[in-house]
């Protein structure tokens, strides 16, 4: 029997420029560039450039792909009449991967997979997906659509069409970054789940819906919403001091570890000592627990992550920043993960069209191990 490697754990499967992820020195490379330098210094807009063509944009390049990615942030009717037709108490990820799956047939490019209609189409999609997501979380509260507004940038839009007002620039900023930090990762579970439906020369759409499903998980992206049901399952108190919630956040994690249960938001299949986006996106956390004046959230994080390294030494993942910071900024902890798509829909179409630019069918081998052959009488 060849050897076995149960989940694919340490296999190397391709080659692929998009990102690099070292776990030995704890970095992140976008196509070559730290990930804390771009969350430091560039836009969404421009980090989504450079992962789907390698290098950063020009002015003009820049220019042009800002007055697409504006013109295409209105939800199409026939997707709000989808969304309107699905129940509100449905998943919000099931909305996202109902939507993407309409935009797939209401682009005229789906069945063109040159990598000019490629490209055209993960424009699309970013540009369109925020309204899916901020129009969800609009209906499930009992109000109405925010049209979006060409004059602000993607992260500025995103929270006017979410919230209906304009966010605080730190706010603005802390989401930006969360985009960036979020945008890309190697071959995690949903982008080779998008590789694996590329290789079979479907669309870029299916493929991106098919991710998705992937990213719902809690052992992916779910984590980040998975992160805040612990907050609130120890109890947020607005009135309580770090100190004081640290207290009630270790207690609650030793006897979550002595129960032999996993806490969402720490542990990583690759990183084994912390995630390299973990520094950046708790800085963000930082400023906004200082924006909202909300010291005891950083205690409930502080404790927990105490608690959890002093029994088991595993780190948090990007999620554990992530969550507590979207809760801050006012949304609903089911949105979490779709803000996750909003970001990684740049990471998997640019692993779209490197798949599809040197495909080979993905389709390992198993191992039978059911009954022997047996025959119908
Ligand atoms: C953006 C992202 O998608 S990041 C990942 C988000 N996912 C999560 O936060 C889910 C929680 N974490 C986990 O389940 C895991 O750490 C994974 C799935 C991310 C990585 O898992 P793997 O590399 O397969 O490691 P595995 O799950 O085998 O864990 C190794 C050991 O650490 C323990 N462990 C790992 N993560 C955790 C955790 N979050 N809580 C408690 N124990 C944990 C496991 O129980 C196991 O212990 P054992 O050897 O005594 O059985
Ligand atoms: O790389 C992984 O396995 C998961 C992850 O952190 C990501 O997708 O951002």
């Amino acid at each position: 029997m060849s050897e076995m490697k149960k989940g694919l754990a340490g296999v190397v499967v391709d080659y692929t420029a998009v990102s690099k992820v070292n776990p030995e020195t704890n970095s992140l490379l976008y196509r070559g560039y730290p990930v804390q330098e771009l969350a430091a210094q560039k836009s969404f807009e421009e980090v989504a450039l450079l992962l789907w063509n390698g290098e950063l944009p020009t002015p003009q390049e820049l220019a042009a792909f800002t007055e697409t990615e504006r013109a295409g942030r209105e939800l199409a009717p026939n997707i709000k009449a989808a969304i309107d037709l699905l129940p509100l108490d449905c998943h919000p990820m099931d909305v996202g991967r109902t939507a993407v799956s309409v935009m797939g047939a209401n682009d005229e490019q789906t069945a063109d997979s040159s990598p000019e209609a490629e490209l055209a189409k993960a424009k699309r999609l970013l540009a369109a997906f925020p309204a899916v997501v901020a129009y969800d979380q609009r209906r499930r509260r009992g109000q109405d659509l925010v049209e979006p507004r060409e004059d602000l940038d993607y992260a500025q839009n995103f929270l006017w069409m979410t919230f209906g007002e304009e966010a605080a620039p730190e706010v603005v900023d802390a989401f930006r970054v969360s985009m960036v930090l979020y945008a890309e990762h190697s071959f995690n579970a949903s982008t080779f789940t998008a590789r694996v439906i590329t290789s079979t020369l479907s669309d870029l759409h299916s493929a991106v819906t098919g991710a998705i499903g992937a990213l719902k998980g809690p052992l992916h992206g779910g984590a980040n919403e998975a992160v805040m049901h612990t907050f609130d399952e120890i109890g947020i108190r607005k009135e309580e001091t770090r100190e004081e919630a640290a207290a009630r956040a270790k207690a609650w994690m030793e006897d979550a570890l002595a129960q032999k249960k996993k806490v969402m938001g720490f542990g990583h299949r690759v990183y084994k000592h912390g995630d390299s986006r973990v520094p950046t996106m708790k800085a963000a956390l930082d400023k906004m627990i200082e924006h909202f004046d909300r010291p005891e959230m950083l205690g409930l994080y502080d404790g927990l992550e105490q608690a959890m390294d002093e029994a088991k030494s595993i780190k948090p993942n990007l999620d554990y920043p992530a969550g507590p910071t979207y809760h801050l900024m006012g949304f609903d902890t089911d949105m979490f993960t779709p803000l996750f798509i909003a970001a990684r829909i740049t990471g998997w179409t640019a692993h779209i069209m490197e798949q599809r630019a040197a495909n080979a069918l993905i389709r390992p081998l198993s191992e039978y191990n059911g009954p022997d052959e047996r025959h119908l009488s």
